[in-house]
C-alpha cells in the first residue's frame, strides 16, 4: 500500500515536470497512436478526460476523432463514473477534485456500458496492462465488469512513455487495460509469467 502511495507521488511529480514543448508534441503523438489502434471503433461514444496535473493532453485526439465517434468526459456520480458528450464551448462545472465536467444531470448521463472506447488517464503503467491511477478507484469500480468480459468498452490508457514503471502485484479489483498509448508507441499487454 505505501509502495503505491510513494510510487504515485514520484510519478505524479515527474509527470508535472514535462516541459511545455514536449507536452505539445506528445499530445500530437498520442493522437496518432490512438487513431491508429487496430481495434479503434468506427462509431459510438468515446470517453476521454480533462487533462490536469501534468497528464498527457487529449485535445488533439478529440479534434481529429473520426465522424462516427462522439467525444465524452467523465462525470462523478455516487461511487462510479458516468459520461456525457462534450464539445468545446459546452458548459462545464467543477467536481470535488477541481476537475471540469459537463454540466448535465449525472443520473441521466451515459454509463460505462454505453461506451465503445475509454481512454483512461493514469499515473503509471506496466507492460502487463496494469494501471496505477490517482487512488480513488474510480476506473476500477466503474469498469469492474471488464474483469470477466471482453470489450466493448475497449480500455486504453494514455500516458507519457516515461510513466512506464514496475508496479506492485495487482489488487483483486484492478482492471487491466487492453492497450496503452503513449506519444511514441502503443503497448499491447503481455500475459504475466
Ligand atoms: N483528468 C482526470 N480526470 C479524472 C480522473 C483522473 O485521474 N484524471 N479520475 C481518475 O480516477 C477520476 C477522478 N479521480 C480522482 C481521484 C483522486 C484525486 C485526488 O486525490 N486528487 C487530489 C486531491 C484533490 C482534492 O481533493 O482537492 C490530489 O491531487 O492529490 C483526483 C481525481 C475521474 N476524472
Ligand atoms: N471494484 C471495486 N470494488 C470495491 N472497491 C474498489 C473497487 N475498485 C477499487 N476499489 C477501491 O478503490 C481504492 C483505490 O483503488 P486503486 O488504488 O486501485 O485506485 P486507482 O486505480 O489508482 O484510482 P483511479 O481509478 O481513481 O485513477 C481501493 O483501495 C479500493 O478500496
Amino acid at each position: 500500500m505505501t509502495d503505491r502511495i510513494d510510487l504515485r507521488r514520484r510519478l505524479r511529480a515527474q509527470r508535472r515536470e514535462t516541459p511545455a514543448g514536449a507536452r505539445i508534441a506528445a499530445a500530437d503523438g498520442l493522437a496518432r497512436e490512438l487513431l491508429a489502434l487496430p481495434l479503434l471503433p468506427t462509431r459510438g461514444y468515446v470517453a476521454g478526460y480533462w487533462a490536469g496535473d501534468g497528464e498527457i493532453g487529449l485535445h488533439v485526439f478529440q479534434l481529429r476523432l473520426p465522424a462516427g465517434l462522439v467525444y465524452c468526459l467523465p462525470i462523478l456520480h455516487g461511487d462510479i463514473l458516468h459520461f456525457a458528450p462534450w464539445r468545446a464551448g459546452d458548459p462545464l462545472v467543477t467536481n470535488r477534485y477541481g476537475i471540469p465536467e459537463p454540466d448535465v444531470e449525472p443520473a441521466s448521463a451515459l454509463t460505462a456500458v454505453d461506451m465503445a472506447l475509454v481512454v483512461t488517464p493514469l499515473v503509471g503503467f506496466d507492460r502487463h496492462g496494469q494501471r496505477l491511477g490517482m487512488g480513488g478507484g474510480w476506473y476500477d469500480r466503474t469498469f469492474a465488469f471488464r474483469r470477466t468480459s471482453s470489450p466493448p468498452p475497449l480500455l486504453v490508457g494514455a500516458a507519457f512513455a516515461s510513466q512506464e514503471t514496475t508496479l506492485p502485484p495487482p489488487a483483486h479489483w484492478d482492471v487491466p487495460l487492453d492497450a496503452i498509448c503513449t506519444e511514441s508507441d502503443t503497448v499491447i499487454p503481455t500475459a504475466r509469467p
